[in-house]
């Protein structure tokens, strides 16, 4: 129900980029804030503002604004929330709650930028600007991890992470994993050319199977799955054991995620 969510105030979303103007997408599609409630920070105009805007959310309005906050929602790159955030805290009111979608910025780090309110770090995918995204949520603090759910269950599949030294991780599998299918997706097209197909049909095949496949997947067993394409000594058997040959598969994804968690650690 629009304006369902109650965060005491104005949701106040600093950044509307990539991720910003998705979560904002998602939050109109499933009427979780009601656009009245909504006010933008961004330094340039950006489509998925302006639609906000055209329903009633203010954009840039002046900071006074924001004195009635709830929420204030950090979408900004982690390299810049520093200097975001100093201009904003003054006018901050004492019931409001941080919650930052950066990745690797940890609450004590944010803490030390805009310390006294409760925080909620949230990590979602872009898929929330369609009510199909996934989210991993953590916070110390009861309210601000109530109102991190509030928001994104109605537009994504979401976890509650029982420590924070986990969001790493989290951010590492899902909020960079589509990534990694779309580069499977991309090497799988490239290997279907390989074997004799054009690049415009390989292209085809390989996306339209992920997007199947996802279709597909519902809750079942993984391993399952993999049975019921499968059958023995048949094909997709050979290519499995080609993939998994002396553990390259597991290996890969270890070091990939290794790598994310690493520069999550190193932003943080
Ligand atoms: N993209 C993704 O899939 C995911 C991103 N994240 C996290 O989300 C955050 C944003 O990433 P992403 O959306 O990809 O990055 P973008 O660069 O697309 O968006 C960042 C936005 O911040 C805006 N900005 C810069 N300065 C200010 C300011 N002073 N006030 C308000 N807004 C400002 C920029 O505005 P302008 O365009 O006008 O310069 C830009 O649109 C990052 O911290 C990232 O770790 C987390 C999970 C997934
Ligand atoms: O790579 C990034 O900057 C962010 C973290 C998760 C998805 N995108």
């Amino acid at each position: 129900m629009a304006g369902s969510v109650r965060s005491g105030g104005p949701v106040v979303l600093v950044g509307c980029g990539r991720l910003g103007s998705a979560i904002l997408e998602g939050w109109l599609l499933t009427e979780t804030v009601a656009p009245a409630d909504l006010i933008i920070l961004s330094p340039s105009e950006k489509p998925a503002a302006e639609a906000a805007r055209a329903q009633g959310a203010r954009i840039n309005p002046p900071l006074e604004a924001l004195t009635e906050a709830g929420v204030i929602v950090l979408a900004v790159k982690p390299a810049i929330w520093r200097e975001v955030v100093t201009p904003l805290a003054p006018f901050l009111n004492d019931q409001a709650v941080i919650l930052s979608v950066m990745a690797g910025v940890t609450a004590p780090t944010l803490a030390e930028g805009i310390g006294g309110w409760p925080i909620v770090r949230v990590m979602p995918t872009t898929g929330v600007s369609r009510g199909r995204g996934v989210a991993s949520i953590w916070s110390a603090d009861d309210r601000a991890q109530g109102l991190g759910r509030a928001l994104f269950e109605p537009m994504a599949e979401t976890v509650v992470l029982a420590d924070e030294a986990l969001m790493d991780a989290a951010t590492a599998v899902a909020g960079s994993g589509a990534a990694y299918f779309y580069a499977f997706t991309e090497a799988l097209a490239r290997a279907g050319q390989a074997s004799g197909l054009d690049a415009a049909t390989a292209d085809v095949l390989a996306r339209a199977t992920l997007r199947s496949a996802a279709d597909s997947m519902g809750d079942d067993d993984l391993e399952a799955l993999i049975g019921r394409i499968a059958s023995p000594g048949g094909s997709t058997r050979a290519g499995l054991d080609a993939l998994a040959k002396d553990g390259r598969l597991t290996r890969m994804l270890d070091e990939t995620v290794a790598a994310a968690v690493r520069r999550n650690r190193e932003m943080g």
